[in-house]
């Protein structure tokens, strides 16, 4: 025999009825089936009694919505006819004299309440008995006695259970019975308060120790956290009785936790199944259950609206009896504790309670410590509102070392506070306090850490979609399956801006229609407002990634990185801006768990930086760094010709995705500094940009005014530059702007080479760097390549970002 037991939305509707039948009429042996009352029914008995006994108002409506609610479900299960009518109009009468008396007397008892608020159970077994052929009805408050406590009456089990077993001795077939209602000793109807159903499900299958107790519901169990917030959350396929148990406690309304107690005496397994989805396996509750090894934690629950209140002061130290008077004066008020939390000082004591409980917990305390307040030996009872308790929950916690350890230090990577923490000794759950808007964040970050381990998730926050920004992104596009089979990375573009709109979308924006998405997005771009939507969406694993030359962006890293969020930069304006700055960004970043990346600073993809920190990391020493990095110069360089005059080259750079987005800026050397500033730097070397010596080789003038004036007066050089090049090749020189850090000095400037020196050949817009070191000294050390270009620069771009994943 089994008992199947559905909810109130398993039977909210005459098609719900339908599924309850079909699944009934599939058990291949005797069943009970304990139904709730059709779904919303009792909170609308609960509304009329109120209205009814407020005397303000009228109960009639509500009533009128209960009536049609059951009118509806008789009329299609059964043409509105048959004796299920006169049943339920008789019990739905019962309920409309009751909250006359209740409107009369002006009062709401809760032994009253206890008479009506079964009401919807009684009729709806009444429904399932008669829909599915051969049921029979057995009424369980004629079964199952209380004592008087009305509105969670405690069951007598030595007479309830006799009871049952004497109502079921020779059956066989189909019972149907109402859940939630029970009678006391003189015949009066009690109930067994909030879910109540499942209860009296569980107290059946216990009395006659049947094979299983099935929970048909409208989930598919138990799962790794709630779906709502995790998208990728699953249901747990096995679940000892404990971790059901303390899950259902933190949060999971999947199961009424009391409802476990009896079953779990007996041993009878449990099974969760969704009354909707009925071909899924659902959730298997028993004494011991599978675990696979590397998952010791089964799953996360939360609770939210909950307030911390703290009880403070030296003079609690070693004084014995102090947790006991505040857990009794909680008690006293009834106050539930969720979760406790003490440091071995004793200074404090942290509880957990629900945020409407705050006020009436709050005076009890200070009634109990009356005379240590008024002492000073209790200094404060400190109160801080809109919390979240989150717990994780296993069994195999306890065999397992490091959970506690991986689960801080990812929620502190992600800059969540941890408020209080509590594990009790059993290591079945870790809990930890909170703040409510960190929920989803701290939700997604553990669910990932412990469940979703095999796929990392990156989301991107990207600033300029010109040249390198819309290359990066085709890039990512390309890659995302690939990253995603292959590395478990999953890359999502959480957020993208240009100078004039910006748009965001937690499951990610689709990366073949980013502009369409920016286009019509009503959001306009500004950097408070981009970081302050980074921010609020407070998602794991974020980063800004900056592919504009801008130098307001730039001054927004540190607030970003103070929030946790990783940065990967394109543009040279931070790493190269004042010394105080560049370190500050560092020690941001280190303090902060997360990266500041910056490799295209210097030689686009080329791995200049990253090895130069190698050669640092592992006790080398740079002496000297001479280098070719501009790509755009170099590009120029190689192109001037008779017929190519200087200002087409630069046009030509331009056009080609070498230079920055004001030419001018690679003309004027300032480029070439930045790049072998941040090589000093890199270094070890505290150089400012006052200490790079810059010699230009294009007039200043040229320099001022606006870049439309600049395009028109270039040309004027053209002629010049054509002398200066027929007497270079006539030598047969080249011109390289070339960069030099040596002796804590550095400079920049043109150089005509012969074809003796190595940067003579370098072709393109390539780049050459040759570090000589104390380990590369008689041969330095060469790094050569594409300097500059969409392709290379958003490659070196993504390299970082994909390394700010740690995979
Ligand atoms: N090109 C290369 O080879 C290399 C480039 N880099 C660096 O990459 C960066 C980007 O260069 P590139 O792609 O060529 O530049 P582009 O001019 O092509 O693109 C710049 C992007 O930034 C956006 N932008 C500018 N200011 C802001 C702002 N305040 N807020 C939001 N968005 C803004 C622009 O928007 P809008 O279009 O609306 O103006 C545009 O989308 C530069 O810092 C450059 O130094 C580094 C290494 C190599
Ligand atoms: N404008 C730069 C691009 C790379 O940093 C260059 O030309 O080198």
């Amino acid at each position: 025999m089994k008992v199947l037991k559905f909810g109130g939305t398993s039977v909210a509707s005459a098609e719900n009825i339908r599924r309850v039948k079909e699944i009934v009429q599939k058990q291949n042996e005797d069943v009970i089936v304990v139904v709730s009352a059709l779904g919303g029914v009792t909170d609308l008995i609960l509304q009329a009694a109120r209205v009814a006994a407020s005397g303000t108002g009228d109960f009639h409506p509500v009533l009128s919505e209960i009536k049609n609610r059951h009118a509806q479900a008789v009329a299609e299960l059964f043409n509105g006819a048959g004796p299920v009518v006169y049943i339920a109009e008789e019990l739905l009468d019962e309920l409309e004299q009751i909250l006359t008396g209740i409107t009369l007397v002006g009062e709401l008892t809760p032994k009253t309440l206890d008479r009506i608020a079964g009401i919807g159970e009684r009729v709806s077994s009444h429904l399932v008995a008669q829909f599915i052929p051969g049921a029979v009805r057995k009424d369980s408050a004629e079964l199952i006695q209380t004592d008087s406590y009305f509105g969670k009456a405690r069951v007598d089990f030595e007479v309830t259970n006799q009871k049952i077993r004497d109502a079921f001795a020779s059956f066989s077939g189909i019972a149907v019975i109402p859940g939630f209602i029970a009678k006391n000793v003189k015949g009066e109807f009690t109930t067994l308060g909030r879910g109540g159903s499942d209860y009296t499900a569980a107290i059946m299958a216990a009395a006659l120790n049947v094979e299983a107790l099935e929970i048909w519901t409208d989930v598919d169990g138990f799962m790794t956290a709630d779906p709502r917030v995790i998208s990728k959350a699953y249901t747990i396929p096995e679940l000892t009785y404990s971790e059901a148990m303390e899950l259902s406690h933190f949060g999971a309304k999947v199961i009424y936790p009391p409802t476990i107690l009896p079953v779990y005496q007996e041993g009878i397994p449990i099974r969760i199944k969704n009354t909707f989805k009925p071909e899924n396996e659902g959730t298997l509750i028993l004494s011991s259950a599978q675990t696979p090894k590397d998952r010791p934690i089964k799953g996360i629950s939360s609770i939210s609206g909950i307030t911390l209140l703290t009880l403070q002061g030296i003079g609690m130290v070693g004084v014995t009896g102090i947790s006991m008077r505040l857990f009794t004066a909680l008690a006293r008020v009834n106050v539930n504790v969720i979760l406790i939390s003490q440091a071995s000082s004793e200074n404090s004591i942290s509880v957990a309670i629900d945020e409407h409980a705050v006020e009436v917990a709050e005076s009890a305390i200070r009634e109990e410590f009356e005379k240590e307040i008024e002492m000073g030996q209790v200094s404060k009872i400190d109160i801080e509102s809109g919390l979240s308790v989150v717990a994780i929950v296993g069994e195999n916690m306890k065999h397992t070392t490091g959970i506690a350890g991986k689960l801080f230090s990812t929620i502190g990577k992600n800059g969540i506070n941890v408020i209080a923490i509590a594990q009790g000794a059993s290591e079945l759950n870790i809990s930890w306090v909170v703040k409510t808007s960190e929920l989803r964040k701290t939700l997604n970050v553990v669910h990932e850490s412990f469940f979703l381990s095999e796929n990392v998730e990156l989301n991107v926050f990207l600033m300029g979609i010109g040249t390198v920004g819309s290359n990066l992104l085709q890039q990512m596009q390309k890659q995302q399956k690939k990253l995603l089979d292959e590395k478990h990375l999953k890359i999502k573009l959480t957020g993208v801006a240009n100078s004039r709109k910006m748009a965001f979308l937690r499951e990610g924006i689709d990366m073949t229609t980013f502009r369409e998405k920016l286009e019509n997005s009503e959001q306009k771009s500004g950097l408070p407002g981009f970081i302050h939507e980074m921010k609020e969406m407070n998602i794991y694993n974020s980063v800004f990634v900056d592919c504009t030359a801008s130098d307001e962006v730039s001054g927004y890293y540190k607030e970003v990185l103070n929030a946790n969020i990783s940065v990967v930069t394109a543009n040279k304006v931070a790493a190269s801006s004042d010394y105080k700055n560049y370190l500050d960004l560092k020690d941001v970043a280190k303090q902060k768990g997360v990266k500041f990346l910056f490799e295209t600073n210097v030689g686009a993809g080329l791995p200049i930086i990253n090895t130069l920190n190698d050669l640092v990391n592992s006790g080398d020493r740079i002496l000297k760094i001479e280098a070719v990095l501009s790509g755009t110069l170099n590009f120029i360089f190689n192109t001037i010709s008779a017929k190519v005059p200087l200002s087409k080259t630069i046009l030509m750079a331009k056009e080609q995705g070498y230079s920055e987005p004001d030419p001018r800026v690679d003309l004027s050397g300032l480029d070439v500094a930045r790049k072998i500033l941040i090589l000093a730097r890199e270094s070890g070397y505290p150089l400012e940009m006052d200490d790079i010596s810059v010699k230009r080789f294009i007039p200043d003038a040229l320099f001022d005014g606006s870049l439309d004036d600049f395009w028109e007066n270039v040309k004027a050089l053209d002629n010049e530059f054509e002398e200066n090049r027929k007497r270079l090749e006539a030598e047969n020189k080249k011109w390289r702007f070339v960069a030099r850090f040596e002796e804590e000095k550095a400079q920049v400037g043109l150089q005509e080479v012969d074809s003796r020196h190595p940067f003579y050949d370098l072709e393109g817009s390539n780049n050459l760097v040759m570090y000589t070191t104390e380990r590369y000294n008689e041969f330095p050390m060469l790094i050569k390549g594409y300097g500059a270009g969409a392709s290379v620069t958003a490659a070196g771009v993504f390299a970082d970002l994909i390394k700010v994943s740690n995979i």
